[in-house]
This record gives C-alpha cells, sequence and structure tokens, in this order.
C-alpha cells in the first residue's frame, strides 16, 4: 500500500508521508522501549532496591516523554501528508480522466468513477495515518519487546520468536481474504450505484410504460450482489480476525507455560517472570489489535488498485510531432470497425470534400453516427485509415482533432445554467455580444425570448427545460461559436414540430457557412440539399453514393427510400418559379 501510495504522490506528499512514517515508526520503537523499561524497574520494585527503581523510573518518563512527542509529531505530519497524498491521487485520476478515450465513456463508469475519486482516494490517503499507524505500531512495538526480551531471557524470547511466523502467515491470509472481498464488494457497489442512477434517469420511460420489470429486476440483481458480497466480506473478516486473535493469545499462553515452568524450577526468577509476563501482554495486545486493521489496508488497497488499473489503460497513440491538415477534407480508406466481435463498418472507403455538406443515410444499425465517432477520434479504426486534410487521425493527433471538430450529436448534454451560458462554452474567450450573435444564427434567440429570464433562464438538469428540437439547436450554436473548419452532426430522429424544424434548417444553413459537414441526415430537407450522400447498405459498406439529383436518376436503392420517406412524411415539393 505504501509502495503505491508513494508511487501516485507528488514529491512534497512523498516526503510528507516518508517523514510521517518515520515520526510513526520513531513512536513504535520508543514505546516499545518504555515497556521494555518496565522490566528492570519491577525487578528493582520487588527487590526493594529503591535507588535503581528511582533510576529506571526517571529513565522510563523520559522515554515516555520522547514517545509522546513523536506521537504528536506523527500526527501533525500526518494530517499534512493525508491532504497532499489525497490531493495527489484525485489530481493524477482527473489527469487520466481526460486523458482517456471517449470510448472507455462509452460503457456507464460513473458509479465505479464516482466512488473512486470519493470515498476511495479519501480512505486510501488517510490510511497511513488512520490504519498503517495502528499496524505498524502493532507490530513495531511488540518486535521491538521481543529483541528486548533477549536480554533478560533468551529462552522466553525464543519461545515467542518461534510463534512470529505463524501469526506472520495468519495476518497474510486476513490480508489477501479481505482485499479479495473488498474488490468484488466495491464492484458491487459500482454495479449498484450505475443501476440506481440508470433507474432515475429511466423514471420517465418506466412510468409511461406499463411493465418496468426490468429495471425493477436490473436494480434488485444488483443489490443482491452487493448484499452477497457484503456477507462475504464480513464472514471472511470475522474468520480472519477470530483465527488471528487466537493464534496471538496462543503465543501469549506458551510464554506463561514456559515461564511458569522456569519459575517453578528455579532457573527464573519469580519478580523477571511476572515482569516478563506484563511484557507478554503488551507484546501481544498490540498485534491481536491490528489483525482488526487489516480490513484496512485491503479497503485502500482496493482503491489504489482501482487506480492502478485506470493509468494502465493504454490511451490512443499520440504523435511526436503532429503534421498539419491540408485542408479540411475527410476520406475514410478501407477502413473497418467495430464495437465487439463483428464489424458495424467493413472496407468503408469514401471522401467529403473540404468545405461541403455530406449527408449520410441508411437503415437504422447501419454504423452512420459510428462514421462521425471515428472522425471525431473517439476510436481507432481496426484497419483502415481516416484522414483528415490528407493527414491520417493518428498523426495529428487528439488534441488537434478536438480543435477542428464540432460534434453536435443526439444526446445533446446541456448543463444546469443559463441558455447563454450553455452555449457560451463553445468558446468561453469570446464576449456575451459575440455569443448572442452565434446563439442567434441557430435561432436559440426564439427559445430565449418565450422563456421569462431570456438568455438568462436555466435550462434545468441536462437542458430538461427544452425539447430536443431545442437542446439540438443550443448545441448548433455551440459549434457555430467554436467556429471549427469540420462540424458532424447527428440529426435528431424524432419528429420536430415544425418551428423547431424549419429553426434547426436554418441553423444547419448557417452552419454549413464554409465548413465541412457530416450530418447523419433524418430531414428530408437537409439530405436533398446535400453535396454528397452516402447511402449506407446496413452491411458495413456503402449501397450508393451522389447527389440527390443523380440518385433520383439512378432509381436505385436511395430513390426507393426517398419515395417511401416522401410518402410517409406527406411532403410535397413545390416549383419556387
Ligand atoms: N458504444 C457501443 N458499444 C457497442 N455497440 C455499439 C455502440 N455504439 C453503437 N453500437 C452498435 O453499432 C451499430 C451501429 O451503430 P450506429 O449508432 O453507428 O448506427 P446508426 O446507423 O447511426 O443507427 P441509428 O440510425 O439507429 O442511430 C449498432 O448495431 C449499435 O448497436
Amino acid at each position: 500500500m505504501i509502495r503505491r501510495l508513494l508511487h501516485h504522490s507528488t514529491p512534497k506528499a512523498r516526503r510528507l508521508l516518508i517523514a510521517e512514517l518515520a515520526f510513526i515508526v520513531a513512536t513504535a520503537v520508543l514505546q516499545g522501549v518504555v515497556f521494555l523499561m518496565l522490566v528492570p524497574l519491577l525487578q528493582a520494585l520487588f527487590t526493594g532496591d529503591t535507588a535503581a527503581a528511582r533510576t529506571w523510573l526517571l529513565a522510563l518518563a523520559a522515554t515516555a516523554a520522547a514517545c509522546a512527542a513523536a506521537h504528536w509529531t506523527a500526527s501533525q505530519i500526518g494530517m499534512r501528508a493525508s491532504t497532499a497524498v489525497l490531493d495527489s491521487l484525485l489530481t493524477r485520476l482527473g489527469d487520466r480522466l481526460v486523458e482517456l478515450p471517449i470510448a472507455w465513456y462509452a460503457t456507464d463508469r460513473s458509479g465505479q468513477t464516482t466512488q473512486l475519486a470519493t470515498h476511495g482516494a479519501m480512505f486510501a490517503a488517510s490510511a497511513p495515518y488512520a490504519v498503517l499507524r495502528l499496524i505498524l505500531a502493532g507490530f513495531i512495538t511488540p518486535g521491538t519487546v521481543l529483541a528486548g526480551m533477549y536480554l533478560f531471557d533468551w529462552r522466553l524470547a525464543l519461545a515467542m520468536t518461534a510463534t512470529v511466523p505463524v501469526m506472520w502467515l495468519v495476518f497474510r491470509w486476513l490480508r489477501r481474504g479481505m482485499e479479495r472481498d473488498d474488490a468484488e464488494h466495491a464492484a458491487a457497489v459500482a454495479e449498484t450505484s450505475n443501476r440506481v442512477i440508470e433507474f432515475a434517469r429511466a423514471q420517465p420511460a418506466l412510468r409511461t410504460a406499463a411493465d418496468g420489470s426490468i429495471a425493477d429486476r436490473l436494480v434488485e440483481d444488483a443489490l443482491q450482489r452487493q448484499h452477497r458480497a457484503y456477507r462475504g466480506l464480513l464472514v471472511t473478516g470475522g474468520a480472519g480476525i477470530a483465527t488471528f486473535t487466537g493464534v496471538v493469545q496462543l503465543a501469549l499462553t506458551v510464554v506463561i507455560v514456559l515461564g511458569a515452568y522456569l519459575a517453578v524450577g528455579g532457573s527464573l526468577e519469580p519478580a523477571t517472570f511476572i515482569a516478563l509476563l506484563v511484557l507478554g501482554v503488551r507484546f501481544t495486545e498490540p498485534i491481536a489489535n491490528s489483525g482488526a486493521l487489516g480490513g484496512g489496508v485491503a479497503i485502500a488497497n482496493t482503491a489504489l488498485g482501482q487506480l492502478d488499473e485506470l493509468l494502465a489503460l493504454e490511451p490512443l497513440p499520440e504523435p511526436a510531432r503532429p503534421r498539419e491538415p491540408q485542408d479540411w477534407s475527410i476520406a475514410f480508406e478501407d477502413v473497418t470497425f467495430g464495437y465487439g466481435a463483428d464489424p458495424v463498418l467493413r472496407d468503408l472507403s469514401f471522401t467529403a470534400p473540404s468545405g461541403r455538406m455530406t449527408a449520410i443515410v441508411g437503415p437504422s444499425g447501419s454504423g452512420k453516427t459510428t462514421v462521425t465517432k471515428l472522425v471525431a477520434r473517439f476510436y481507432d479504426p481496426e484497419r483502415g485509415t481516416v484522414r483528415i486534410g490528407g493527414v491520417p487521425v493518428p498523426e495529428l493527433g487528439t488534441a488537434a482533432v478536438e480543435a477542428a471538430v464540432a460534434p453536435v450529436f443526439q444526446d445533446v448534454y446541456l448543463f444546469d445554467d443559463t441558455i447563454l451560458n450553455n452555449v457560451w462554452i463553445g468558446n468561453p474567450a469570446l464576449s456575451r455580444d459575440e455569443v448572442i450573435a452565434a446563439a442567434t444564427r441557430a435561432r436559440v434567440d426564439e427559445i430565449a425570448d418565450r422563456l421569462p429570464d431570456g438568455w438568462d433562464a436555466r435550462v434545468g438538469e441536462g437542458g430538461s427545460n427544452l425539447s430536443g428540437g431545442e437542446r439540438q439547436r443550443v448545441s448548433i450554436a455551440r459549434a457555430l461559436l467554436k467556429d471549427a473548419p469540420i462540424v458532424l452532426l447527428d440529426e435528431a430522429t424524432s419528429a420536430l414540430d415544425i418551428g423547431n424544424e424549419i429553426a434547426i434548417g436554418d441553423a444547419i444553413d448557417a452552419a454549413r457557412e464554409g465548413r465541412t459537414m457530416i450530418v447523419v441526415a433524418h430531414r428530408l430537407q437537409t439530405i436533398m440539399t446535400a453535396d454528397q450522400i452516402l447511402m449506407l447498405d446496413g452491411e458495413g459498406g456503402i449501397r450508393e453514393s451522389g447527389t440527390h439529383a443523380e440518385l433520383l436518376a439512378a432509381d436505385g436503392a436511395y430513390a426507393r427510400y426517398w419515395r417511401e420517406r416522401v410518402d410517409a412524411t406527406g411532403w410535397q415539393l413545390t416549383p419556387t418559379r
């Protein structure tokens, strides 16, 4: 645990931690020396040697005072060390979370990450003072007592030494068992938090669906797993601590029986025997106490293990010297990619010309959104190359891609803040007026107008006060504000009211100007006005590509798709002149 804490700490935290450990060790050794001094003191008292007793008493008082001073210093440094170590752990965790590929977040990690960032890191950082101090004292103080015992009676000391390996083995067995069970328990707790968060978020859907049994079952199963894991932890902990205490008591019994035997045989002074008995008790008591604390080390190790796992994850490869793109075209060359064993895209090739709009259509699940995620470098393809401006994306680097791309996805997340601030995050360097101008181009002004506080109206958690179409308009405004040369737009699939339909059309027109756009298109207006349409075939490739007019003239799959959509929506094209 200490090795891992030192490894994750900043140099300052490391220095404090080492100083804390040094004072903890000094306290424990001095405490052992105090106990040892009891033997000559008791011997002097039993034999009536008051002068010697006074000398030992003074020496004992001085050592006890030094021990108290070391203890006080350890606690003072300990508090500062805990804060510094916590700071280091959270900084490392935070740095890592922003480095990890977005793909890592595709699986719900909120439970595990929250648990690690709160309880886990806090427990691990305070463990040296709260747990390790007592464990070290539990072993170093008796160790000092044992070493000193050889000065008084080597036979009793040897008998006691013989019990040490047994105690050590049982302690390790106890700690390993608790570590295993605690890891299981931590995983179960993270799973339960994920399920409960999911259950809370899905309430609107669950209440309208008549049967909420699936969500109920998922939460129920997670709670039961957590309950089982907790029971396992208690059973292992209880059995382990009982066994360990038993072994420690056995060591004390060995000293009592052997000491009594030697005293009766006359080879051990009764006064020394009694004094050594006191030492025997002092030897075993802290060890027995530290057994119960083995679980604390296990909990801290679980949190540190989770942090190690996060740090061991491979981030996407980054170039030593990022290359410059020639323009803002996007090209896929024989790209194959899937989320599991089966590829979603197979040997997919196309070019989206710089400054033009490419619309992607195709059956549900054919990989339209996946194409945009590969452009944004949420993932790298398994085979083939994605190029921006002629440069393979890994040679541009994630930071350059993030700067060049403005994504507008379907699941737009808005912060529980004002409408204006939600647009502002697209480019915090701009002024309020510039933000309002960009937001107006995306027709967000209409939304602000209808709300009581205008631009300063709050949008609610996740943007719950706005409709899906309105949220997407805010997201397009962010993209306009960012002024990135590439816009990736995943149009809302849900039917939009006429106001939103027109406003989104206008917002897209505003975003199009001079930018390369890839749109997962659902609106007929977007599809027919695109400079290029790619129709995916549902097998990972492209069935047809061209302009709307070319594809209609070809009278193939796209023409059929178009007619069906027009029939379904009752859409009519009226000549403008
Ligand atoms: N993070 C993910 N993990 C596992 N599978 C995924 C993930 N994201 C998408 N998929 C799967 O990959 C396939 C393609 O998904 P994608 O979202 O790209 O399709 P789409 O054409 O955009 O679909 P739709 O039109 O329904 O939104 C689907 O089968 C989907 O279930």
